[in-house]
């Protein structure tokens, strides 16, 4: 099993090309699903989570061939891939693969869309949390699935096609949302998605949408309005970057210091946790080719800071600003209001020297004036970044393990890292 090896102290400098995101990738394939034309996405990273995703697809009888890189693109950036779904060869999704990720569970409302069933294995729980997909059933009833649960899978029916209904979500789910509004692309009549989540990758898979011909309006707000078509066709598009890479990268300079562009990256989908780097003492400006992070030796401050659905701070950062501030002078408070269980590198960042209290949802982060650095254990993926983020300050070797965790969402951390000042290692095993 491969390890992250850091030695910590150095500032970071130079320039963080940022990847497509996983987030945007994942359900941008699925919709690859909804026509029998090809799909082309360009930016794709490769990450063990979109490798895993490429599986699932080829067993539904996906297609998938990597057109390469355009000239001129950088070493470090991602693919261009075609997915063509011309027939589907198989409606079910195997727990074998849907237990392994579970946005691959969305692959239901494409499926259901497109050919009236779909089997797809329930996701289970993970290490954040419980994560139950009660809301993309009751969302697919309202359009008129037939949904039964059996043997651990879930069966959904709509012998005639799925028709128009109007979902409101009790509580702001991302992937709930992406499955709905790609479902109700195909169903006969109108469908308004009411409380739907505003996240940017929301945007991205319906604009690549439209491009394939869905009429959708509103995504980006909380209410989202399909009318339905009755195909859609191929097109190309480009994966957005990866605001939670950038996030994690623009938390990795504040530690350390340093002065470097996060190429690509954007500010609108970034600005409540750049707001909080201000604060704990970043310099951050935007410029024609992304954002510039800078901080020099001052002081990190502490901050107060809750998890919330877009455009509140992102639970996917979370773990990396628990690392930051614990080097504040002072005392910081996060509240993680998403998922129950998402605090397990609080235990990691302990063994690095860090001061936490937990009080359910609730951390209490004493700022202590040194990290030292010590083996510690990824638990999940961004619970593993924050390890990194700690241990690039930590004194002495911070030998990260159980790695796999971080490559299901960093493309080659320790290259965009050690471009930049950084001792960080891959040690394969
Ligand atoms: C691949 C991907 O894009 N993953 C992101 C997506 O996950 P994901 O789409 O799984 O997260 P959701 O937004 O659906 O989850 C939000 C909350 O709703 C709950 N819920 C969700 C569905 C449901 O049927 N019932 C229910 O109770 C979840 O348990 C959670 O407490 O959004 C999360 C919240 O921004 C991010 O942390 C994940 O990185
Ligand atoms: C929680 C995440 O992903 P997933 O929803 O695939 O588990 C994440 O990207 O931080």
């Amino acid at each position: 099993m491969d390890k992250i090896r850091i030695v910590g102290g150095a500032r970071l400098n130079g320039t963080i090309p940022i990847s497509g995101a996983k987030n945007a990738a994942l359900p941008l394939m699925i919709a690859s699903l909804l026509t029998d034309e090809a799909l082309v996405l360009a930016n794709v990273p490769r990450l063990a989570d979109v490798a895993l995703l490429k599986r699932i697809l080829g067993n539904h009888g996906v297609d998938i061939t990597v057109a390469g890189k355009r000239i001129g693109e950088a070493e470090l950036s991602g693919e261009t891939v075609q997915f063509s779904a011309r027939t589907i060869v198989d409606t079910t999704a195997p727990y074998e693969l849907v237990s392994k990720m579970r946005a691959s569970f969305w692959v239901i409302g494409p499926l259901l869309a497109r050919e009236g069933f779909a089997k797809v294995s329930l996701p289970g729980g993970c290490a954040i949390g419980t994560r139950p997909v009660d809301l993309f059933l009751e969302a697919l009833q309202t359009l008129g699935a037939e949904i039964e649960i059996d043997a651990g899978y879930v069966i959904a029916r709509a012998p005639n096609g799925l028709k128009g209904g109007h979902v409101v979500f009790p509580k702001v789910t991302v992937g709930a949302t992406h499955v709905t509004m790609m479902a109700a692309t195909l169903a006969k009549g109108d469908t308004i998605i009411e409380n739907a989540a505003r996240e940017p990758e929301i945007v991205d898979l319906a604009e690549c949408l439209i491009k394939m011909g869905a009429r959708i309006s509103g995504a980006g707000t909380s209410t989202i309005r399909i009318q339905g078509v009755d195909r859609l066709h191929g097109t190309r598009h480009a994966v957005m970057p990866d605001r939670i890479e950038a996030g994690t990268y623009a938390m990795a300079v504040t530690m350390t210091g340093g002065d470097v562009l996060l190429e690509g990256a954007r500010y609108d989908s970034l600005a409540k946790p750049i707001e909080i780097l201000r604060e704990v003492g970043a310099e951050i400006t935007e410029t024609n080719e992304g954002l510039r992070v800078y901080r020099n030796g001052a002081a990190l401050r502490p901050v107060d800071v809750t998890t919330e659905p877009f455009p509140g701070f992102p639970t996917d950062l979370q773990a990396q600003l628990m690392a930051l501030v614990c080097r504040a002078e002072g005392t910081s408070h996060i509240r993680e209001t998403i998922f129950e269980n998402r605090f397990m590198h609080v235990q990691e960042l302990a063994r690095l020297g860090a001061e936490i209290h937990l009080d359910g949802q609730n951390a209490t982060i004493v700022g202590v004036p040194r990290l030292k650095g010590a083996p510690v254990m990824a638990t999940d993926l961004r619970a593993s970044v924050s390890l990194v983020i700690g241990g690039l300050v930590a004194e002495g070797e911070t030998m990260v393990n159980r790695v796999y965790h971080l490559d299901r969402g960093f493309e080659r951390l320790e290259d965009k890292l050690s471009r930049c000042g950084a001792t960080v290692e891959r040690i394969s095993g």
